[in-house]
């Protein structure tokens, strides 16, 4: 037998995996490394997160992928090359905090690694009669299992798309499976550049949970700061959003989208949510002289409001739900408060309540998709094209 199925046999066997998830998503600040003990399967599926690191980018490297990133004109034969090149500074990233965490690559079981997502298009946002949903992620798993000798299984969302869904959001797989509570009516709400939930109703019925985007989580405010205050890559702890005032008419017109009407689950991205988008709003409100900072405070009652509009959809008015947060934008303090304002019936957690590090939750989803590649079968959502009935996944040998 090849030695690199023997060796996936082993791991398959196993009662607990050492599995490294890998996400690198929107906001492109640097590679999410999430070292986690996972056992089980399916509903039994039970994770430790060992350890966790955000390597950062450097400047050089995020001027890179942002050449090529959300952007139709992006030059060719770059995109090629980035995929090789994503791929070998992603494992060079992982070998490094390996060793800084103690281990040696043949203690890991297997590497889960997202890739970067340079676009996203599905048909709801390209309008192509003829095309199908689309998404591309590069950093190749091959270049990461060559180098670092780990199995590595990449690419999960072309199942997704194949078996009738838009490729995203995939959060609903792993959320289902850690943490359903009978009793709790649950949003799982991660603010990244883009801002998704998913709804984990209190009968634990498969057949109504979903996850859906919902809109800009922190890419409008990174885009706008990126380009007007140089040398800032994101308004820490809302310091320039907290120095201006909401402008009301702003506000309606970032509000008309058909993305922000449309029925759950759907996805978006920087590919729709971008300067453009609030160039335009600006211009149909005629506030194009607004100041940077109302505009910011503008930009975060924006994101805040398109997330409490989304989940308020979900809830009757004597619903309580608990909202569990993650991503980097339940740092920003004005969002927070404003989404607290916004939904007053419900309890407001953090991903750190149930045990997983809120900064690592998107790195631990990949890690569980990939121990549910080699040893889960497919949770069955019902007949749903958005959320289909699948296991996702190519697997990677290292030789
Ligand atoms: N202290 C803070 N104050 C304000 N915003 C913050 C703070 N810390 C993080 N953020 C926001 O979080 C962003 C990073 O979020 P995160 O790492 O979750 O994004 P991502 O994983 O790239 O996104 P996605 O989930 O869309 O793939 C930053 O760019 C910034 O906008
Ligand atoms: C195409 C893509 O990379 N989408 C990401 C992005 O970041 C947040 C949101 O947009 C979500 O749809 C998704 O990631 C998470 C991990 C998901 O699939 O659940």
């Amino acid at each position: 037998m090849n030695t690199n199925w023997a060796r996936l046999f082993h791991t398959i066997e196993k009662k607990e995996r050492l599995i490294i998830g890998l996400m690198s998503g929107t906001s492109l600040d640097g590679l999410d490394i999430a070292l986690c003990n996972i056992s089980g399967s399916g509903a039994a599926t039970k994770v430790k997160v060992k350890n966790f690191k955000t390597v950062p980018y450097s400047n050089a490297f995020k001027a890179e992928v942002k050449a090529i990133f959300s952007r139709k004109d992006a030059d060719l034969q770059m995109v090629c090359l980035m995929n090789e090149k994503i791929g070998l500074i992603h494992a060079e990233m992982i070998l490094k905090v390996i060793e800084s965490w103690g281990l040696k690559p043949e203690d890991v079981d297997l590497i889960a690694s997202h890739g970067q997502t340079i676009f996203h298009a599905p048909a709801s946002l390209h309008k192509l009669s003829d095309y199908p949903n689309g998404t591309l992620q590069i950093g190749d798993g091959d270049h990461i299992a060559v180098k670092t000798g780990v199995v590595t299984i990449c690419d999960f969302r072309q199942k997704h798309i194949a078996a009738g869904g838009e490729g995203a959001p995939l959060a609903v797989y792993g959320d289902y499976l850690l943490f359903s509570e009978k009793g709790e009516d649950r949003v799982m709400l991660n603010i990244g550049g883009i801002a998704n939930f998913t709804y984990l109703p209190g009968d634990n019925d498969a057949a109504k949970v979903f996850s859906t985007d919902v809109g800009p989580g922190n890419t409008l405010m990174d885009q706008f700061v990126q380009h007007h205050y140089e040398g800032l890559y994101f308004d820490q702890n809302a310091t320039i959003a907290k120095a201006g005032v909401v402008s009301a008419a702003l506000l309606k017109e970032l509000m008309q989208s058909d993305f922000l009407t449309a029925q759950f689950p759907k996805t978006t991205g920087p590919e729709l949510f971008n300067l453009k988008y609030l160039k335009a709003a600006q211009e149909r409100s005629k506030t194009s002289s607004l100041n940077n900072e109302d505009i910011m405070t503008t930009l975060c009652s924006f994101t805040a409001q398109v997330i409490v509009d989304a989940i308020e959809k979900c809830f009757g008015d004597n619903q309580k739900p608990s909202i569990y947060m993650s991503g980097g934008g339940m740092h920003n303090p004005l969002l927070v408060k404003q989404l607290k304002e916004g939904l007053p019936n419900a309890r407001f957690y953090t991903t750190e309540d149930l045990q997983i590090n809120p900064d690592a939750k998107e790195a631990v989803l990949f890690a569980v998709l990939a121990n549910e590649t080699l040893t889960g079968t497919a949770i069955n959502f019902g007949d749903r094209a958005g959320v289909p009935s699948i296991c996702m996944g190519k697997i990677c040998l290292p030789f």
